[in-house]
């Protein structure tokens, strides 16, 4: 899981690109080259119209046959097949109402997708959690749904710095009769977690759930595994960084940090690690030249996403054929083209066991 987006943010119907040139040139990789042979010969059989109306089959599923994987059969998810996940997914209704009225608010989209809030609430339920931390609350969707399935002698200690989001959240808490479980904390979360550990309840908590400043997750992350106790469970959101992480090209301090703290936890020993599974899409980058532009594409129109791993961070490439009418500023190189687009906004996390 991780840095999050809701449907309607990406299902839009259309493609924004920006005013530059892009240069579709070759493919980089092996893989890209096999991968593209694939789609070609899937694509050459039906016009972008009738690839529309063809069989979910057709578009979620993809051969990866790479030297260093090995051949396999990975589901990727659309935005057909992410809707239908979503439709299965059980959101309480005061859940709904929260994210309904946040959708409304600046940094909306920092908020937890309902399939990631029920990850979150079956892993404290699978833990028989009593004791949990939440780093990064803001208006409270996701410690909402750990609090409701918290039982009634059971603690969330709720760190956020921003006390207008926590008006909303505390508001929540009230509304659905959790506030008795959850424990707010306005301040830095940092500051939070050592008092924590000062007053002696290292060791104690079961669960926590990172999902605040990206610079400081190492620093959250080393004071969370003295506080959460051996056989529980760290979370950690936007591990992939909207992809930046496997960009060399981007260096900027919030990369480098989620970069080095995602490759610590490949070494440490102390937690058995896990990467959770892309769900969403937001921003696309074109690898060819590395020009960043934002797109929001409409992948049943045509594109085709797919799950590529390098090294311990799954990547999204994106095959996209650009019709003229959503790519204006492309109708010089003709509508028949197939682009790569490395999708730069997957939501991902970690899922740490501590040792
Ligand atoms: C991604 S949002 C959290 C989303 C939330 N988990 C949800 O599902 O709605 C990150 C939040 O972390 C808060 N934050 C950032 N840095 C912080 C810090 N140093 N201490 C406490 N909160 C912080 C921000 O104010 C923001 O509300």
């Amino acid at each position: 899981m991780s840095s999050l987006v809701t449907v309607h943010h990406w299902a839009k119907p259309f493609l924004r690109i920006g005013s530059q040139v892009v240069n579709l040139h070759a493919p980089t990789t092996q893989f890209f080259v096999r991968y593209r042979r694939n789609l070609s010969a899937a694509v050459a059989a039906s016009s972008l119209p009738r690839f529309q109306s063809e069989s979910c089959k057709s578009e979620t599923v993809v051969i990866a046959d790479d030297e260093k994987y090995g051949n396999k059969h990975v589901i990727s998810i659309t935005p057909r097949l992410y809707d239908y996940l979503l439709t299965n997914v059980r959101e309480p209704q005061i859940l709904r109402e929260l994210r309904e009225e946040t959708s409304t608010m600046r940094g909306s989209q920092m908020q937890v997708s309902p399939d990631q809030a029920q990850l979150l609430a079956m892993l404290v339920q699978i833990l028989g959690a009593q004791r949990c931390i939440e780093v990064g609350v803001y208006t409270g969707y996701s410690s909402l749904a750990v609090a409701l399935v918290l039982p009634e002698g059971g603690k969330l200690v709720a760190c956020e710095r921003d006390a207008k989001s926590l008006e909303v959240a505390t508001r929540y808490y009230d509304q659905a009769g959790v506030s008795h479980k959850v424990d707010v904390r306005c301040g830095l979360a940092a500051d939070t977690l050592k008092s924590l550990i000062e007053i002696g309840e290292s060791g104690s908590y079961d669960f926590a759930f990172i999902d605040a400043e990206k610079r400081m997750y190492q620093e959250y992350f080393e004071l969370l595994l003295k506080l959460v106790r051996v056989g529980g469970i760290i979370v950690v959101d936007n591990v992939l960084w909207h992809g930046k992480v496997a960009d060399p090209l981007v260096n900027d301090p919030k990369t480098i940090s989620v970069r080095n703290f995602n490759k610590s936890l490949v070494e440490d020993e102390r937690v058995s690690t896990t990467e959770g599974h892309v769900t969403a899409v937001g921003e696309l980058r074109f690898l060819q030249d590395m020009r960043l532009c934002r797109a929001e594409a409409n992948f049943t129109s045509g594109n085709k996403p797919m799950f590529q791993e390098q090294g311990a961070v799954p990547v999204i490439h994106v095959y996209m054929k650009l019709p003229a009418l959503l790519a204006p500023n492309l109708h010089m190189l003709g509508t028949n083209h197939w682009i790569e687009l490395q999708l730069i906004k997957p939501r991902q996390g970690a899922i740490m066991i501590v040792r």
